[in-house]
């Protein structure tokens, strides 16, 4: 969605500045440079040369560039990324020194007079390809990927383009591109990176998610805002209503800039409630806890005066690594987590890969419809020499503060019993040398399948408590892609015929004596704070940006009258549109 505005310039010049809307995705304002995550265009003409020896020079001074800008952006890295993920520059540097393939590269420039992008591309492409047909070594197939990315390097700077580099920003930018990554955003540096605008995505994808992890103002679902946004134009990213000025003058930075300075005197009045209880106006006592990725994300957490940690997505701790991290590996980083927290719950949910969260060291087979198809728990029950680590070493963290075990997109009893069984081997195993282990250990389920939620009834029975995962769940629901821009109206939380489904699950929840939290985004939206207060929702858990907003709010509503509201939401209301109403009514 674009508009371009005329805008006054200072001096009485007009300037095209471009207005982009999209979905707001993570809070505040990022105003900087736009700094574009696309890859430029590679292509090159293929020529005849005479100079050998000089196109052969050229060469050299290309990967020599290489060299030197893969040092600066290690460089840069270090501290950020892990050991491991700071050797794959390593292997480009010596990929860029290898003299077998500079001798077929010098071979083919002085026998057959191609130039430099010809011969650099011909020679590094057919290595690569030589690496890829290599299948009985998956690592060697792996470094075809390495040699490909460097080929690419080396051509860009033949050409005299400039690849984009996440971990090389070292001054402030508004990262602009078609989608981000799970893997993209575990290198940014918060520091540097104010914005991000995307063309593709949703509130619940994962980049939406991380980047409120991050702190970053975002905007996803732009459609357009990669062919708009220029390298270097002004950028001012609203990430509060989902509005991108591009190209923005003077005035509208300055503009920005209060908005940016209101908003932190905002947040500076919510963190006075950091210490304080999360109470109802009437004295109902609720927990608002934490989405985590990784253990050092508790840090916030805490400074953001979450009541516990009510969903630490453990495959992020699988996709920052290179290998299935081990069950020792595992236990030290729950535990830290769990340490962290200083005796406030921590709820790990296990493995929730597939879908939209891939593992290259794990390869799954191609599927049609993934999020439909082998992830998460099914992927787990199958394959007990992954899940069987995990569980032992989460039981194992349990000896140092209160912990929680639940397991995602579970959608029948039968699945929730295996799951349990292969628990309860491991609790058997550690139990044999070390009695009374994981005694405090809660186990829950997620509720993300449309089935789980209608039987909610059986499965309570079985469970400490649910946490109800409306991301997915409104997205099998609606079947609706939680990443994809255009059904993202079908994102509808305050629907009434989903509301009357979460109330059921509550209410199935509270009838067996299990306790009910939630930790998709919906816990966190403002509208449905309200509603869900008024269900008795036990328990909220968001990005750690939104608790202190949350728990002001909370203090301000009573739940009797919330009930009367969702009375109202699920028997008079039709559409999304008419509850969002009733509640701003609520709400003043
Ligand atoms: C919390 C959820 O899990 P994720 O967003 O990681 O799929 C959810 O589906 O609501
Ligand atoms: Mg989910």
């Amino acid at each position: 969605m674009v508009n371009v505005k005329r805008l006054p310039r200072r001096g009485g010049n007009y300037q095209m500045s471009t207005d982009v809307k999209g979905i707001a995705a993570s809070d505040g304002f990022g105003i900087a440079p736009a700094y574009l995550l696309v890859d430029p265009d590679l292509t090159y003409e293929t020529t005849q040369v005479e100079d050998t020896a000089a196109e052969y020079a050229r060469v050299e001074a290309a990967f020599q560039a290489s060299i030197d800008e893969l040092s600066k952006i290690k460089e840069n890295a270090k501290g950020r990324l892990g050991d491991e993920e700071l050797e794959v520059f390593d292997a480009h540097i010596a990929i860029l020194s290898d003299p077998e393939m500079m001798g077929q590269i010098k071979t083919d420039i002085e026998e057959n007079h191609t130039g430099a992008e010809a011969a650099v591309d011909k020679v590094m492409t057919g290595f690569a390809d030589m690496l890829a047909a290599m299948v009985d070594n998956q690592y060697m197939q792996e470094r075809a990927a390495d040699v490909k990315d460097v080929a690419k390097r080396a051509l860009a700077h033949l050409l005299g383009k400039q690849l984009p580099d996440i971990a090389g920003i070292d001054h402030p930018v508004v990262i602009v591109a078609k989608e981000i990554t799970p893997s993209d955003t575990s290198q940014m540096d918060a520091q540097y990176v104010k914005g991000i605008v995307t063309d593709l995505g949703g509130r619940t994808s994962h980049a939406a998610i991380m980047s409120r992890t991050l702190r970053i103002p975002a905007v996803v679902g732009s459609e357009s805002i990669t062919t708009t946004a220029q390298n270097g134009q002004m950028m001012v990213v609203d990430g509060l209503n989902g509005d991108v000025i591009v190209d923005a003058d003077d005035a509208t930075v300055k503009e920005y800039e209060q908005k940016a300075a209101d908003f932190e005197k905002q947040r500076a009045q919510w963190a006075k409630l950091v210490d304080a209880p999360s109470v109802s106006k009437d004295g109902k006592e609720f927990e608002i806890a934490a989405n985590i990725g990784t253990p050092d994300d508790v840090a916030d957490a805490v400074k953001q005066g979450a009541d516990g940690v009510g969903l630490f997505r453990s495959e992020f701790l699988y996709m920052g690594s290179d290998h299935l991290p081990s069950e020792d590996e595992q236990f030290e980083a729950y535990k830290k987590a769990v340490v962290g927290m200083n005796g406030k719950p921590v709820v790990v949910r296990t493995l929730d890969i597939g879908g939209d969260k891939p593992l290259d060291y794990l390869p799954l087979p191609e599927e049609l419809n993934p999020f439909l198809g082998y992830r998460a728990i099914r992927i787990c029950l199958e394959r007990p020499d992954i899940f069987k680590p995990q569980l032992r070493a989460l039981i194992r963290a349990s000896e140092f503060g209160p912990l929680g075990i639940m397991f995602p997109m579970i959608g029948t009893v039968a699945e929730l019993r295996a799951a349990k069984a292969i628990y309860n081997e491991c609790l058997t195993e550690l139990q044999a040398s070390h009695p009374g282990i994981g005694k405090n250990v809660q186990l829950g389920m997620m509720i993300e399948v449309p089935l789980a939620a209608i039987n909610a009834d059986n499965l309570a029975k079985e469970v400490d408590f649910f946490s109800i995962g409306t991301n997915d769940l409104i997205q099998y629901n609606f079947a609706a892609d939680r990443g994809n821009d255009k059904v993202s109206y079908l994102y509808q939380p305050l629907n009434p015929a989903f509301l009357s489904l979460i109330k059921h699950v509550i209410d199935s929840a509270h009838r067996h004596g299990a306790k009910a939290a939630m930790c998709g985004e919906m816990a966190g939206d403002k509208y449905a704070l309200p509603l869900l207060m008024g269900m008795g929702l036990d328990e909220y858990s968001m990005s750690a940006t939104s608790i202190l907003r949350t728990r002001s709010t909370m203090k301000d509503l009573d739940t009797a009258e919330c009930a009367k509201l969702v009375d109202k939401a699920i028997n008079e209301c039709a559409t999304d549109e008419e509850v969002k109403a009733l509640v701003e009514k609520e709400l003043g």
